[in-house]
């Protein structure tokens, strides 16, 4: 990682105002995707507080979730398992609806994508309210998997969604805003 990397992180994130409602400033990370030294800083970065634990398993949560989740994953020698939207997983499934920053949704797990015991690190792209994540870890702990943590590449801490993640270890991000 290059060493002034979280300001170039930071500055590389553009702010998109209403979008895609009013009242929203839209955090966009495609500038970030776009340049693979920032990706790998991102990815070391997310990845940092975690090192030397054993990981079995990496979720990601669909759809920005699963660049940062799949590239973690590579990088740790763990597998992969994608929390989808509703009705994209082929599969049987568990469920949870849960609220965002704009909007409502529901979000699935195939039914043998994780087994008791199965230790697991959640990452997403971004924590807002702590809605979408919130529903990730209800279906991981369902699970029996033990939730060793979290790893956001943004975090918009004054929408306090760390408080919607008990008992799922420590919460980590790399930028707050
Ligand atoms: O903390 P919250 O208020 O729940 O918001 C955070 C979620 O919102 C975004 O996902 P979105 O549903 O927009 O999906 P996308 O990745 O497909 O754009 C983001 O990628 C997080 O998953
Ligand atoms: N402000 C925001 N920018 C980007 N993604 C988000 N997900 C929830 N809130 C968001």
């Amino acid at each position: 990682m290059f060493s002034d990397s979280p300001d170039q992180l930071r500055k590389a994130i553009r702010d998109v105002p209403d979008f895609p409602k009013p009242g929203i400033l839209f955090k966009d990370i495609t500038p970030v995707l776009a340049d693979p030294k920032l990706m790998q800083a991102a990815i070391d970065g997310m990845i940092a507080p975690f090192a030397g634990q054993q990981i079995d398993k990496v979720v990601g949560i669909d759809a920005r979730g699963f660049i940062f989740g799949a590239m973690i994953a590579q990088k740790l020698g763990a597998g992969f398992i994608p929390v989808r939207k509703k009705g994209k997983l082929p599969w049987k499934t568990h469920g949870v609806d849960y609220s965002l920053e704009y909007g409502t949704n529901s979000v699935e797990i195939h039914q043998d994508a994780l087994a008791p015991g199965d230790r697991v690190l959640l990452a997403d792209d971004l924590l807002a309210t702590g809605g979408t994540a919130g529903a990730a870890l209800k279906l991981i702990l369902d699970s029996g998997a033990t939730l060793l943590g979290s790893t956001f590449f943004i975090e918009l801490g004054f929408l306090e969604g760390r408080g919607k993640l008990p008992g799922g270890g420590p919460v980590h991000s790399l930028i707050s805003f």
